[in-house]
């Protein structure tokens, strides 16, 4: 038996068949883990979060959860992606609660008790609960950041993407939201991508290099200085990535 969550098998993807975006991918992450995905700018991050997430269809190769390949509206119950720069019209009058009620899609947006209730107990999860009422224009960035964590998983989900979640925040969101990633992943698989290597520190258990094609790096359990960590220049030289200490610790729980 096997606990293989996600894994991708031979997968190429280019945009109007023109120029190949990423080129025979393959990885594999388990059930818990959090994996990230670094890497130079245009070298397939995104897309390859997009595939996953069912967003895109691969040229050829397979992406499968749990053993499988999901259609769209299956994969769309399983996982959730919150995008790269997801903004809100910052003018919208729309309250923090309201914005978490949408991540349930219900015909003519009638949410029932239940879908309420779900919708607190998201914002809960994210210690938002007190800012439920606030308008989104007022919203910080970190806190912007954790609403949309809430109304991705106002459902259950099994999988979250993440795409540059540390875009834009200062150092103490950026810490509350990897305190909160860590613990999502006691019940969740989480895969990110970021540029904020150092973000990566003591939190993924898998990290991967992607720039069309996908390279696997070791995560050591020696300390290295992932803050001067290039990835591109990684690439150019196809050195060794520097050792790095990203290991989640057993007992790293909150
Ligand atoms: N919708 C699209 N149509 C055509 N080309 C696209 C589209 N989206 C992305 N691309 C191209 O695909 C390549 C990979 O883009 P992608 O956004 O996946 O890279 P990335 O690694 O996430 O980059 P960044 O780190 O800058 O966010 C780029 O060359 C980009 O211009």
């Amino acid at each position: 038996m096997t606990d293989i969550h996600i894994k991708a098998d031979k997968v190429s993807f280019s945009y109007n068949k023109q120029q190949t975006v990423l080129s025979d991918i393959g990885f594999s992450v388990r059930k818990n883990e959090i994996a990230a995905f670094v890497g130079p700018n245009g070298g397939g991050k995104t897309t390859l979060l997009r595939l996953i997430a069912g967003l895109l269809k691969p040229e050829s190769g397979v992406i499968e959860l749990n053993g499988r390949c999901r259609a769209l509206s299956e994969s769309a119950q399983l996982i959730s992606y919150v995008p790269q720069y997801a903004k809100f019209d910052k003018q919208f009058p729309m309250t923090v609660f309201d914005v978490v009620l949408t991540g349930l899609i219900k015909p003519f947006g009638f949410y029932s008790k239940a879908d309420k209730d779900a919708a607190m107990q998201a914002l809960q999860y994210v210690s938002l609960e007190a800012l439920k009422n606030r308008s989104v224009a007022d919203l910080s960035g970190g806190q912007m950041q954790r609403m949309l964590i809430a109304r991705a998983l106002v459902s259950p989900k099994e999988v979250l993407l993440l795409d540059e979640p540390t875009a834009n925040i200062d150092q103490e969101s950026s810490d509350q939201l990897k305190s909160l990633i860590s613990d999502l992943s006691q019940s969740i698989t989480v895969l990110l991508v970021t540029h904020d290597t150092g973000f990566l520190n003591n939190l993924v258990n898998r990290l991967f290099l992607v720039n069309k094609t996908l390279r696997e790096l070791s995560i050591s359990d020696h300390y290295c200085q992932l803050d001067s960590y290039e990835p591109l220049s990684l690439i150019q030289n196809n050195t060794p990535m520097p050792l790095v200490n990203t290991t989640k610790t057993e007992e790293h729980t909150l």
